[in-house]
């Protein structure tokens, strides 16, 4: 796998003076969430504690997402203030708009050592576009907010995958350098992506099928593992393009996901990579609650695959207890369902035995930290997407602007 990052080709908060400065820290707070709007994990907070840390003599304004429009956890950021301000030590303001007179008098107010946090940037519609950076620094916010800061830091690798406008729109118009976390990201998953030895296994599941495909098929272009071990939706969409009958709940969900488009490209990696990419050969059904497990041909049209089976797990187990490399991203199935987590508890104990073992994911580290395998792994990521897109070989648009910041500043 080849990776753009070879040496340190982008500018770290040891470059710039930061005391008395006033610096925008693009954070990712976008945290698994309940109902009712309580935080579940304080992982991806907690993450960013370093580089706030740093912060303590600048004036400090954060913005980060939370959940997508439409979603559950598509919600304000006050519950992140809130519990930003207990992980600190200090307080962190929380002011519920972007770029309105509101906020932009709250910035202006703010005293050395403070620190403010903006709204959900995703409130905003602009920050749903993915344009590239010229088009994203024309944007109502980046261009209302840039004139107050002297830096803008990105610290939030797990959404520099993303175009978005709070992630590449602020590096053409401030100078630009990588927080504490992000340095780190970069720094140990440029160690995987050095690793050659083989075998190189990947367990790429969860939710976002669509990332996880353009993911498996970057990687296997490249080279770039000896197997992909599918779970969670990303390995329903795969047995739907094997042909399999994954019944019309499961096929709905897909439909409903807007992942049908997926069958297709799953199809076609299928042909071209039969030896690489595996498929579960059984799966566990959510039969009323209860764990029905069944081979692929016995899948029951009513009820939702909510695991891979015992099978699979076994089968899955062995790679990954001779892997050399072994990447993890994603739930192999609904482990928020005590009967429904066996498949990633069991994967996730599996991982840590290869000899270099990376993981990401917000889900996927809530996971990890329930069964307190944290310490097992070589690196952790706080990014699922971001981080297989990284190892990937495909070079992360958060991450670009800042060396593109940084070669434009070398030339003066
Ligand atoms: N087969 C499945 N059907 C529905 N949801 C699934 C399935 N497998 C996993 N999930 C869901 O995927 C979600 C996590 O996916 P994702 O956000 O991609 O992981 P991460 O946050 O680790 O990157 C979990 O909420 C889990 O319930
Ligand atoms: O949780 C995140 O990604 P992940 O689920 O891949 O870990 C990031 O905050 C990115 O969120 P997004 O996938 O809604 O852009």
């Amino acid at each position: 796998m080849s990776q753009e990052t070879a040496g340190k080709d982008y500018l770290t908060m040891d470059d710039v003076v930061l005391d008395d400065k006033a610096v925008l820290v693009r954070v990712d707070f976008n945290s698994p969430m309940d109902d009712n709007g309580n935080i579940l994990d304080d992982r991806k907070i907690k993450s960013h504690l370093p580089t706030l840390q740093s912060l303590e003599h600048s004036k400090v304004v954060l913005i980060s997402h939370q959940g997508r429009p439409g979603d559950e956890d598509y919600t304000t950021l006050e519950a992140h203030a809130k519990l930003a301000t207990k992980l600190l030590g200090r307080e962190v303001i929380y002011e519920d708009d972007i770029f309105s007179s509101c906020a932009k008098n709250a910035i202006k107010s703010l005293a050395r050592g403070e620190v403010l946090l903006l709204e959900n940037t995703r409130f905003n519609a602009e920050e749903i576009t993915k344009l590239i950076p010229e088009e994203q620094a024309k944007s109502q916010m980046v261009k209302k907010l840039h004139p107050l800061f002297d830096l803008f830091i990105n610290d939030a690798f797990s959404v520099s995958h993303r175009s978005q406008c709070s992630v590449v729109g602020f590096t053409l118009v401030l100078p630009s350098v990588a927080g504490i976390l992000m340095n780190k990201e970069i720094t140990g998953l440029d160690k995987a992506v050095k690793c050659h030895e083989h075998p190189s296994i990947f367990v790429l599941g969860g939710a976002k099928a669509n990332d996880s495909i353009k993911a498996i098929s970057n990687i296997l272009k490249r080279d770039g593992a000896d197997k992909i071990l599918t779970t969670g939706v990303v390995a329903t969409v795969f047995m739907m393009a094997m042909g399999v009958d994954v019944g019309e709940v499961n096929r709905k969900f897909i439909e409903d996901e807007k992942y049908m488009n997926q069958v297709p490209i799953a199809s076609t990696l299928l042909k071209e990579y039969s030896d690489k990419i595996v498929v579960p050969e059984d799966v566990a059904l959510n039969n009323g609650g209860e764990r029905q497990e069944v081979k692929l041909d016995k899948i029951k049209g009513d009820l939702p695959i909510a695991d891979i089976g015992r099978e699979t797990i076994e089968n899955y187990s062995r790679y990954l207890k001779e892997a050399k490399l072994c990447v993890f991203h994603g739930p192999t199935g609904i482990f928020e369902l005590d009967k429904f987590r066996l498949g990633t508890d069991e994967l996730l104990k599996a991982a840590t035995q290869a000899s270099y073992s990376v993981a990401g994911g917000g889900h996927t580290l809530d996971a990890i930290d329930q069964l307190g395998l944290e310490s097992k792994f070589s690196h952790i990521s706080m990014g699922g997407g971001a981080s297989i897109a990284y190892l990937s070989g495909e070079p992360l648009p958060g991450i670009t602007a800042l060396k593109n910041y940084a070669s434009r500043s070398s030339k003066g």
